[in-house]
């Protein structure tokens, strides 16, 4: 159990891939206590390439270096509704009372075709990428295909943790398959500028303190330092330092709520105060759209009944997206900047 105060534990996921029972067994034990803890570890030791990670870290900087009038030609809020695409800075506002936040992103989602079903049906996040065009960036192959690896490979990883998750429930391993079968997950690029110093401490945020909406999260930092996790125990926020080649894992809210608040999904922030460049790629994994939710077995104490009614993935994403954009939006009114990008959505993906 990591003690108090003390930042999530760096795990070796390589035992889920070994022979060796016993450390199996450990990570499994070591897993569990931390959802019961906050809800984040870290993982080295897993199946995603080294390389493939510094390559879509590579690639994330060389998307937020093309000139603002580039980067609006995918723009997320007026080319689609499906959540792909350039996110301007300062659109969200995830803590209430903080200032719009200091950070861009780029959404990237499975290449859904228009004529998938989960297109036409307008299921969760589902349809084209918008990539730039190749007089924008010339190599925007190198871009996708990338981009399409990572994704492919973190969340293959993240059904290997699900596995892990299911022991911790002495559940069978292929316990959330089903689940996890035709799921929806985005990854966002970020890039967190350094804060101005002129800029006010208490109020200026790279993310604002908030949970997850989704199943769990897989969070890839660069080396700059600026997230932090919520230890309530100690009521401190404790640093993630960046480990190379680990992830950072937590349970989302849906997660929490799968297991009738047993597992914790945590509070955490960025505030990046480096004086440089932050960079981050976080893999939201919600599962099956249309697959229900309802409370996992072994999460009830003796006489405890469900606290949640059964819900579909899609509704109870959909339901935990907050109104930061909306929040972001009415600031700026208030603050008589007027809107920037056409109608941002009062929806949040995080
Ligand atoms: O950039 C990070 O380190 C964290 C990002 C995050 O928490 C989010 O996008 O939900
Ligand atoms: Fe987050």
């Amino acid at each position: 159990m990591p003690g108090v105060g003390e930042a999530p534990p760096i795990l070796d996921f390589s035992a889920f891939y070994s022979n060796d029972a016993s450390a199996k067994q450990k990570l499994v034990d070591d897993v569990r206590n931390c959802c019961l803890h906050n809800g984040f570890f870290q993982i080295t030791g897993h199946k995603v390439p080294f390389q493939l990670q510094q390559d879509i870290m590579t690639w994330n900087k060389k998307f937020f270096a093309l000139s603002l009038e580039d980067k609006m030609t995918v723009n997320k809020d007026t080319t689609n509704t499906w959540n792909r695409g350039y996110e301007l800075l300062r659109s969200q506002i995830l803590e209430e009372g903080t200032l719009p936040e200091l950070k861009e992103g780029f959404y990237i989602g499975d290449e859904i075709p228009p004529t998938h079903p989960y297109h036409v049906q307008k299921k969760l996040n589902s349809g084209p990428n918008m990539w730039p065009s190749p007089t924008i960036l010339p190599s925007v192959h190198d871009f996708q295909h990338t981009a399409l690896a990572y994704y492919a490979s973190v969340t293959d990883l993240a059904k290997d943790i699900l596995k892990v998750l299911a022991l911790t429930l002495d559940l069978p391993e292929s316990w959330f398959d089903e689940f996890a079968t035709g799921a929806v997950a985005t990854m966002r690029l970020l890039h967190y500028p350094s804060q101005p110093p002129d800029s006010p401490q208490k109020l200026t945020r790279g993310i604002g303190a908030h949970t997850d909406f989704g199943t769990i999260t897989l969070l890839l930092q660069d080396r700059v330092a600026g997230l932090q996790v919520f230890d309530h125990a100690a009521e401190q926020w404790l640093d993630v330092t960046p480990t190379p080649g680990a992830f950072v894992v937590n349970l989302g809210n849906l997660m929490m709520r799968w297991s009738n608040d047993r597992y914790i999904s945590n509070l955490h922030r960025v505030i990046n105060v480096s004086g440089e460049e932050r960079y981050s790629i976080p893999v939201f994994f919600s599962g099956n759209p249309d697959f229900v939710v309802e409370c996992l077995p072994n999460c009830r104490r003796e006489g405890e009944g469900a606290k949640y009614e059964p819900i579909t993935v899609e509704k109870a994403v959909l339901g935990g997206y907050k109104d930061s954009y909306g929040r972001a939006e009415r600031f700026k009114r208030e603050a008589g900047e007027g809107v920037v990008g056409a109608g941002a959505k009062e929806v949040a993906v995080a």
